[in-house]
């Protein structure tokens, strides 16, 4: 059928256009005048059809309105964009920290009706738990931290900055199988025309945050996806604290200041500017505590890693090896750890060939050899402290108690350059650690370090609180022999004097159990006194038996009580020594009773498989060549 005719037709019955119905029907069918015709009646039709210009008109208005909007969007935002600063904080950085403690400190969430309540301090050490209003209560008695008070999540709120309106919303992302809490997010927006506004709301944030966390050190782990979290702060460690063999924390301190300042002498040079430190030796001897003191003393976060977490492999080693800031100090723990089944220290970390490595051998297999407890391997450990990834400016601290068991490639200069070994105390050291324990009275008491105290006009308190005079009472006094000092009588407050008998004070502190004194019952000594003390301290404890850890366990039972622990010292080594056997005497009891559970057919499951390999092996050997035959 024509179709000009059938559009005719149809705009007949609708009724519509009578003029084209008369241009269409005067046409010839399949002639070229036919089809002007016929398009000039559609067009006819187009433009006489009210519904279709009803349409156009609401198609314009729509156009027209949604231009408008967006017009009016673009001119709000820039005006938004000229009145206002936003500004957006991610919390696995340190600025969103700065933020949210200066937050914390703002008297408006205190007044709000829409806060977050939480003991977590921003970056700051452990958790508060004052009140407001807890003040008077508490009596000064132990100085609480006040709980922080924060902005809500998913909803924005409204405060003032130096004379500007700001709103603050906080919000989180969903979190996931690993990320349970999700990330969060703080968005401010400022109403200024000042830009410098911002920067002088970070510079006040990260200034107020500084100095709360003065004296402090942060310490960062990395989670998950092994981006570095801040996990806490801890109170600086003054490095006179830590008690080494003369010149050591000296010269560790030299080294590492002057890697710090030189990045420039090692760029000059092509060499990487990087130094690595491994701390090895027994346990309890002062490795972590050199550590903590040192960042301290530099001022620098430690990013701890730990090569014995869940799900760690060699890549993301890297990643996180990677991301470390510059100007930081890397610490891992237990280096060899890593690469034993298990992270115990010894007995229970065995290699593939059963044996523990010794702490004092350095003719140990190596690491290689070695079923690893986490899925970092030594290639990917060398990889991630040196390779290319791995960041420049920091310093790398590890601590071992099984120097023999490294790799050689581990801690070649390059990767670990600078080694020192911790030993058990030896007496000059005992006497330090007494002395930091029972400092003069000169100390810290408003009297300088340096100051000559005259020890005649000085009168001190025993450990039962009452006074004895220094000069008279008490003998010689710096400098002397410990023979000397050891055999000076010391008055008692029940007036016997003390002299040594058998190696040991004789004073009645067995009344003594557990330290429960607080600083202020320290008696008063002076400095002769504590060095006579000390000395005398010192001449009981066994040279290079015990750890310093040990040490400072038992002048912990005794703080307050310089007198009885000299007292008790020999008790205590006894004590240790008889603890010690047991604890050997029980080692070689399991090692029998494993040896006979071998012997029973009791074998544990590593020597089965072992002993199943063997087995495996010993039939290849005898029935190949009796195939072959
Ligand atoms: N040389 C030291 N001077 C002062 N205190 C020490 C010393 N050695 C150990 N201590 C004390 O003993 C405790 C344990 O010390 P630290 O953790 O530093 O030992 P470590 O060598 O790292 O031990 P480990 O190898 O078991 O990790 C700490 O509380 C620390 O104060």
């Amino acid at each position: 059928m024509y179709q000009g005719a059938s559009y005719s037709s149809s705009f007949k019955q609708l009724g519509l256009l009578e003029n084209a119905t008369n241009a269409s029907s005067n046409a010839v069918p399949n002639s070229p005048d036919g089809l002007v015709a016929t398009i000039e009646s559609f067009w006819t039709f187009v433009l006489y059809s009210s519904a279709i210009r009803d349409g156009a008109k609401l198609f314009i208005i729509g156009v027209a309105l949604e231009s408008g909007r967006i017009l009016l969007s673009m001119v709000w935002a820039s005006f938004i964009e000229s009145f206002f600063i936003t500004a957006e904080f991610e919390d696995k950085d340190d600025t969103f920290t700065w933020i949210m403690f200066w937050l914390s400190r703002q008297p408006k969430w205190n007044k709000s009706r829409n806060v977050r309540i939480s003991t977590f301090r921003y970056g700051q050490s452990g958790v508060s738990d004052q009140v407001p209003g807890e003040e008077e209560e508490n009596n000064n008695a132990t100085p609480l931290r006040r709980l922080a008070y924060t902005p809500t999540h998913d909803k924005t709120q409204y405060m003032w900055y130096r004379g500007s309106w700001m709103c603050v919303t906080r919000s989180r992302s969903q979190g996931d199988m690993w990320n349970r809490n999700g990330d969060e997010r703080l968005t401010i927006t400022m109403l200024t025309l000042n830009l410098s506004k911002l920067d002088a709301l970070l510079l006040e944030a990260k200034r107020v945050y500084k100095k709360d966390s003065e004296g402090r050190i942060n310490i960062y782990i990395s989670d998950a996806y092994n981006e570095w979290t801040l996990a806490g702060s801890r109170p600086k460690r003054p490095l006179s604290s830590v008690v080494l063999d003369e010149g050591v924390k000296e010269h560790i301190l030299a080294d590492t200041k002057d890697f710090m300042a030189n990045e420039k002498w090692y760029a000059d040079r092509g060499i990487p500017w990087r130094r690595g430190y491994l701390l090895h030796g027994c346990p309890g001897s002062g490795k972590t505590s050199l550590i903590h003191s040192l960042a301290g003393e530099l001022n620098l976060d430690i990013y701890i890693i730990s090569l014995s977490k869940k799900n760690l492999d060699d890549s993301s080693l890297n990643e996180m090896i990677s991301k470390l800031p510059s100007h930081s100090l890397a610490l891992i723990e237990d280096i060899d750890a890593a690469f034993f089944r298990g992270v115990t220290r010894e007995g229970d970390s065995t290699n593939m060939s059963g044996k523990i490595p010794d702490v004092a051998s350095t003719q140990e297999p190596h690491i290689q050899s070695v079923t690893p407890a986490s899925g970092v391997t030594l290639s990917g450990l060398l990889g991630a402290i040196d390779g290319v990834a791995a960041q420049e400016g920091r310093l790398l601290f590890a601590t071992t108690n099984k120097y023999g068991a490294l790799d050689p490639a581990l801690v070649r200069p390059g990767r670990l350059d600078v080694h020192i070994r911790f030993k058990n105390s030896g007496r000059v050291q005992v006497a330090e650690l007494f002395r930091n324990f029972f400092p003069p009275i000169h100390v810290g008491r408003g009297v300088t370090k340096n100051m000559e105290v005259d020890d005649s006009n000085v009168n001190i308190k025993n450990d039962f609180g009452l006074e004895v005079s220094t000069r008279s009472e008490l003998g010689s006094g710096l400098g002397d022999e410990e023979s000397t000092l050891v055999n000076s009588p010391i008055a008692t407050p029940t007036g016997f004097s003390l002299s040594e008998t058998n190696g040991n004070f004789k004073s009645p502190s067995a009344i003594y159990t557990t330290d429960r004194g607080s600083a202020s019952h320290i008696p008063k000594l002076s400095q002769r006194e504590v060095n006579r003390l000390a000395h005398a301290f010192s001449a009981r404890v066994p040279e290079g038996e015990f750890s310093m850890a040990a040490i400072q366990g038992l002048l912990m039972q005794y703080k307050t009580r310089p007198y009885s622990v000299i007292d008790e010292v020999g008790n205590w080594v006894a004590d240790e020594r008889r603890k010690r056997k047991e604890r050997e005497g029980s080692v070689k009891e399991e090692e029998n009773t494993k040896g006979s559970d071998v012997m029973n057919n009791k074998t544990p499951v590593n020597e089965t498989i072992k002993t199943e390999e063997t087995i495996q092996s010993l039939n290849l050997c005898i029935w190949w060549p009796l195939g072959m035959i």
